[in-house]
């Protein structure tokens, strides 16, 4: 598979002094959100040494006391903090997908002082370590999303970020693949080890893979992509690179001009054991509802292509069932 061409984007750049260097990478990024949804980002300022620990956490967790994971297995999607192995079969994004099997652990995380308690208490160093992880992605995302509501050319986007960093969603999604469960189901079952095409709810992702797997369909040419952290593999297994996804807040929000990333994980082979993922999303508070901003690079909104909904219209979706993407029911046809 091709190796996605979306651009690494050194984020010290967009600090710099020298203004032309900030606005080279502010249009990086730009061009990157328009055409791929994606790009990479190195320099984050995210230590190795906070990735690692985030990731060893995420790995101990694994071996946790089964009565650890069972007190926080459900299958109740507006549960803030909770762990399962779904088989997961989401339609949409001409997939056709099948059914994909991965564990994962759902933690929200802002006002993190709020949630940690009710975090994995195995190992006993997992909220700290993760909450340090949890802390820092959601700075960096926060400053991301600055220079890009900037690219956008929104006029006055203040209250848009004041709104998100003061009452936004942030919460942490890690992912396991290939653990002895879902070894099980796979010797039980048609289902393949991975996560199947989806776009993410968020205004913005920040991912972090332990080995590749992540896959993102090229909108320029219809084909997947291999989105495998660029830098080398660093000791412990963690990649000092990170990915960003456009979700689909700011795909609403931006009226289309950016695109939510289509992504996937699938094709682990078996030998490619535990992969992690951690999932760090930004979104807007459960009650706002996200509209098409009123007016962007100079010109007023004429013609919203989105519905406005919320992320806790969007949790109402995904509890009725309902196989077809969020995002679809959003758009406005013609
Ligand atoms: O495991 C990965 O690399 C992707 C995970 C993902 O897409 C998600 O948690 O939404
Ligand atoms: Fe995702």
């Amino acid at each position: 598979m091709e190796l996605s061409r979306s651009p690494i984007i050194d984020f010290s750049h967009l600090h710099s002094p020298n203004p032309e260097t900030r606005a080279k990478a502010i249009d990086q990024i730009a061009t990157a959100c328009r055409t791929f949804g994606f790009f990479n980002v190195i320099n984050h300022g995210i230590s190795d040494e906070t990735i690692r620990d985030a990731v060893d956490a995420n790995r101990r967790f694994e071996e946790a006391p089964p009565e650890v994971k069972e007190a926080l297995k459900s299958g109740d999607v507006y549960q803030p903090v909770r762990f399962g192995t779904v088989l997961d079969s989401r339609g949409g994004h001409g997939s056709g997908c099948g059914t994909f099997v991965r564990d994962f652990l759902k933690l929200y995380s802002f006002p993190l002082e709020d949630w940690i308690e009710f975090w994995p208490s195995y190992p006993p160093d997992y909220r700290s370590k993760m909450g340090k992880y949890s802390k820092e992605t959601r700075n960096l995302s926060i400053s991301l999303l600055k220079p890009m509501l900037e690219s956008l050319h929104i006029t006055d986007p203040s209250p848009l970020l004041h709104k998100v960093t003061s009452e936004g969603m942030h919460m942490m999604a890690v992912n396991h693949y290939h653990t002895g469960l879902q070894q099980q189901l796979l010797s039980n079952s048609a289902a393949q080890i991975g996560i199947p095409p989806h776009t993410d709810h968020t205004l913005i992702t920040v991912l972090l893979q332990t080995s590749p797997g992540l896959h993102v369909l090229d909108p320029t040419d219809g084909n997947w992509k291999d989105a495998a952290a660029p830098s080398e593999i660093i000791q412990g297994g963690a990649q000092n690179t990170l990915q960003v996804l456009v979700g689909d807040q700011l795909e609403v929000l931006s009226n289309g001009r950016y695109r939510g990333a289509v992504h996937r994980v699938s094709q682990c082979s078996p030998d490619n054991c535990s992969r992690i993922s951690v999932a760090s999303l930004l979104s807007f508070g459960m009650d706002e509802v996200v509209e098409p901003a009123a007016e962007m690079d100079g010109d007023e909104l004429l013609k919203p292509f989105y519905k406005g909904r919320s992320l806790r219209d969007l949790l109402d979706h995904l509890a009725s069932g309902e196989k077809l993407p969020f995002i679809e029911t959003l758009r406005i046809m013609g």
